[in-house]
């Protein structure tokens, strides 16, 4: 449904986007992960029709988007950022006005019922919480029934609640069989929503798979966390039970990535005593998105 091979932008002489390619099945929730400035809305926007790549083939539907960008924007929704609504409208007025644009809409009610905005359809839009525009913003994006819809960090800014009631709505989006392409920061939101997910980081794709086939690769299952002082154990730690990769954050904690929980904990209890390692903020979980963008990049996602 979606394909992009060897996609090239540039602003000067850096290459925002840098060889990039996938490939997007129907149905599919597929997202963009990687920090600010990574190339996300880069790509997207040039899937979408908006900018123009230098070079690259993009295919939506079989229609080749670059050389007809008017024929892809009437296949695809884009939600809009929400400071590009109309603040002196109506939620239902919005909706009213977007669907005008197009030859089909979908009824408004069932717009409003979709996106849980039924109590707030003759509310002006500069009157809506954070999470209700976004909701909008989404709504405004499916009124004329698009298959495949594209969302630009959908929840950043959100509270926690507010970003849960969008997952929900992407959820329900997937379950009526849409094709979604979203862009994010957060990797809990790629690993709780995605069915794929590739990350990006300077422009290029460096993991490309499911969530736990990305983390599947990583060889660990759990990570070992505590701050300790001095990095002198380095070697040690290295040696324990079940441990693959040794990792050290900039703010000086260290990730021990493992296969054997168990035989990790307990080596590093008796090396700790041996070597006067002081174990500070000890703690134990299962690996993320977070530690794959880590063992491929050096960085964190959230520092990068
Ligand atoms: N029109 C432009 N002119 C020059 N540089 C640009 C332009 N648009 C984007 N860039 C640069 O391209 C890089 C990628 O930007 P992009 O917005 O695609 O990243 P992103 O991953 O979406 O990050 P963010 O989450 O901050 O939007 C950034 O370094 C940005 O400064």
């Amino acid at each position: 449904m979606i394909r992009v091979n060897h996609l090239v932008k540039r602003y000067g002489e850096t290459r925002v986007v840098d060889d990039v390619g996938f490939e997007v099945a129907e149905g599919e929730v597929f997202g963009l992960l990687g920090p600010n400035g990574a190339g996300k809305t880069t790509t997207m926007e040039m899937i979408e029709g908006l900018r123009r790549p230098d070079s690259g083939e993009i295919r939506l539907f079989g229609v080749d988007a670059v050389r007809h960008p008017a024929k892809v924007k009437e296949l695809i929704g884009v939600q809009l950022q929400s400071t590009a609504l109309f603040d002196h409208l109506t939620t239902e007025e919005s909706i009213l006005l977007y669907g005008s644009f197009y030859q089909e809409m979908r009824p408004v009610e069932e717009l409003l019922a979709a996106f849980n905005l039924q109590e707030k359809r003759k509310t002006l839009v500069k009157h809506l919480s954070g999470g209700q525009r976004q909701r909008l913003a989404i709504a405004l994006a499916v009124v004329h029934g698009p298959r495949v819809i594209f969302l630009d960090e959908p929840t950043t800014g959100l509270d926690p609640k507010a970003r849960r009631d969008l997952w929900e709505i992407i959820q329900r989006l997937k379950e009526e069989g849409k094709t979604l392409f979203l862009s994010t920061h957060y990797m809990e939101e790629a690993e709780y929503l995605c069915d794929r997910v590739a990350i990006m980081n300077a422009g290029q794709v460096i993991a490309l798979d499911t969530p736990t086939g990305l983390i599947r690769k990583l060889g660990s299952d759990s990570i070992v966390e505590f701050a300790a002082e001095r990095n002198a154990a380095d070697a040690q730690l290295r040696q324990l039970e079940g441990v693959k990769e040794v990792k050290q954050s900039e703010e000086g904690v260290i990730l021990l990535l493992t296969d054997d929980l168990r035989g990790t904990l307990s080596g590093l209890i008796s090396l700790a005593d041996q070597a006067g390692l002081a174990l500070n903020g000890l703690r134990t979980r299962t690996a993320t998105l977070e530690d794959v963008f880590l063992e491929r990049t050096g960085k964190r996602l959230t520092d990068a």
